[in-house]
């Protein structure tokens, strides 16, 4: 979730901004409505806007309307003041909360966004079955390890696991350990003290203390230095942990998830991953299909983006052809869910009326993954690759797979009393902090007008450019260009490095994201 704060919230910035965070948000901030406008029209993105009430926000809704964003906006005003408060839920804004920040309504309007955007669409028995064995450990406070190929959905299946458990209510706090320095890790995860080295200007608060009483997602676990690697193993052994620069262990209780697009079990044989972590965090694992194995999803995932980004464009209804359909189930997914959603998001942009044709499905992996690439599969015969199966096959084996029925959209279990019922609504009107749909239009004419001018050209040649074009439209905001080309930012910071090294131009990375907590 990320939530973009604009204006001064009457010096209830931090207030806000913490609650926010504690409940897993990330956060950035704008004095102004230009900035936020460009926040939201480039890089940085967000799911939500809180704005604070004194600034015009008719303007800045019929901006984001002009221009075709579509984002939640809330409100936010000292609690006295009504006529401001009716003023701006007439200009469009969705709520209006009162200032001083209340936790508690932050965290219901946080989890109302979420709720839409954290929805797990499938039909597919195998990712059924997935789903119900998720269910089945979520009440525990047992380790999971969540595999899968890139962009399967292991971040949001994580965040299924957290709101079916008992921390529902707690915090949930995800780190990429790929795309943080090894040496800011450290204190990322742990926190610092205050003069514990050069910068330390102010005690810090690790992802550990933030996230106590609640979950911790460790994305991209492999990616760990060993050193960190050991002192993970005694955060969990010891249920304490040290910061940087204090002799004073702290207590947490947290529940950690953690994710891999390796094969782990592969990289302990090889030495690169501890066996005692490993085994201490596979208590139990969850292994996503790919979209190549669940293939009874592609028309309903597709849909699902389809008409996300159709309304968020503020363009009518659009539906796929069956050509279109067969297209789509016929290529080999590399880039998974997110390469299929940033397919979707340039067919809505190229195809004109209701219907989406062959002609405005692009697909692209192939110039983006190239075989044996860090980002191909999980080869289908390798342990990871069985959903049921833990270390020492102590996971309960799977319930038959139920036969393929009504397509299903599952939302985040704290909405949901029982199973992964049907939900009557559309999925998903949220979320999509969408570029504009002009710049995202002339970004995906221009890939498929100049084919013709890559023959003659090397892959590696068309995939430097691709990457830094791409880069370059992001305001070099990695995290946002890597889901646009639907890589993992590690893959995407590995080829940054080497065109650096290359002597390259490669843009710094955004002010946004060194600023987005
Ligand atoms: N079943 C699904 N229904 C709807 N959206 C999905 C589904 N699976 C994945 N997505 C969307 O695809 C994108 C990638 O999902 P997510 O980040 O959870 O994948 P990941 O496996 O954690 O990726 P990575 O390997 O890069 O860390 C997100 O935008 C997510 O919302």
């Amino acid at each position: 979730m990320r939530l973009l704060i604009v204006g001064t919230l009457e010096g209830y910035i931090t207030a806000a901004g913490k609650i926010a965070m504690k409940r897993g948000a990330k956060v950035s901030h704008t004095d102004s409505i230009d900035g936020a406008l460009n926040a939201l029209r480039t890089a940085a993105g967000a799911d939500l806007v809180m704005i604070d009430v004194k600034l015009d926000i008719a303007a800045f809704i019929d901006s984001l309307k002009s221009e075709r964003i579509t984002i939640p906006v809330v409100a936010c005003g000292i609690g006295t003041d009504a006529a401001a408060a009716v003023r701006a839920i007439r200009a469009g804004a969705k709520e209006y909360l009162p200032l001083p920040p209340n936790a508690e309504l932050i965290a219901a309007v946080l989890e109302a966004v979420a709720e839409e955007s954290h929805s797990i669409v499938c039909s597919d028995p195998a990712m059924l079955a997935t789903l119900r064995l998720a269910e089945q450990v979520a009440p525990s406070d047992a380790s999971v390890m969540i595999t899968g190929e890139s962009g399967t959905g292991k971040e949001l299946m994580a965040r299924f696991i957290h709101r079916k458990s008992r921390r529902a209510n707690e915090p949930f706090v995800a780190v990429n350990c790929a795309a943080i320095p090894e040496n800011l890790l450290e204190s990322e995860l742990f926190g610092h003290e205050k003069g514990a080295f050069t910068g330390a200007v102010a005690r810090r608060l690790g992802k550990f203390e933030e996230a106590n009483n609640g979950t911790l997602l460790l994305d991209e676990l492999s990616e760990m230095h060993p050193r960190l690697q050991a002192k993970l193993l005694r955060a969990i052994q010891e249920k304490e942990i040290d910061r940087i620069g204090s002799s004073q262990p702290v207590k947490v209780n947290v529940r950690l998830i953690a994710t891999s697009n390796r094969n782990l079990e592969a990289e302990v044989r090889s030495g690169n991953f501890r066996e005692d972590l490993y085994f201490r965090l596979n208590v139990f694992s969850v292994a996503i299909p790919s979209l190549r194995e669940r293939p009874a999803d592609i028309p309903m995932i597709a849909e699902h983006f389809l008409r996300k980004y159709a309304e968020a464009n503020g363009l009518g209804d659009k539906r796929l052809t069956e050509d279109a359909l067969l297209m789509l189930k016929g290529h080999h997914w590399r880039g998974n869910v997110r390469e299929l959603e940033n397919t979707m998001h340039r067919a809505v942009l190229l195809s004109r009326g209701e219907e989406v044709g062959p002609e405005a499905i692009m697909l692209t992996s192939k110039m983006l993954a190239p075989e044996g690439s860090a980002q191909s599969s999980i080869p289908a015969d390798s342990p990871v690759a069985n959903p049921f199966a833990g270390p020492g096959g102590t996971v309960p084996a799977a319930q038959p797979a139920p036969q393929p029925s009504a397509p299903l959209v599952v939302p985040p279990p704290g909405a949901l009393p029982t199973s992964y019922g049907p939900k009557g609504g559309r999925p998903g009107p949220y979320g999509m902090a969408a570029n504009s749909g002009a710049a995202a239009a002339a970004n995906a004419g221009g890939s498929g007008a100049g084919l013709g001018a890559l023959i003659g050209r090397t892959v590696a040649d068309v995939e430097r450019d691709l990457i830094l074009e791409t880069l370059t439209h992001c305001l070099g905001n990695r995290t946002h260009a890597a889901n646009i080309l639907g890589i993992s930012i590690r893959t995407l910071r590995n080829k940054l490095k080497q065109y650096g090294d290359e002597g390259r131009n490669v843009p710094a990375p955004g002010n946004d994201e060194r600023a987005t907590a």
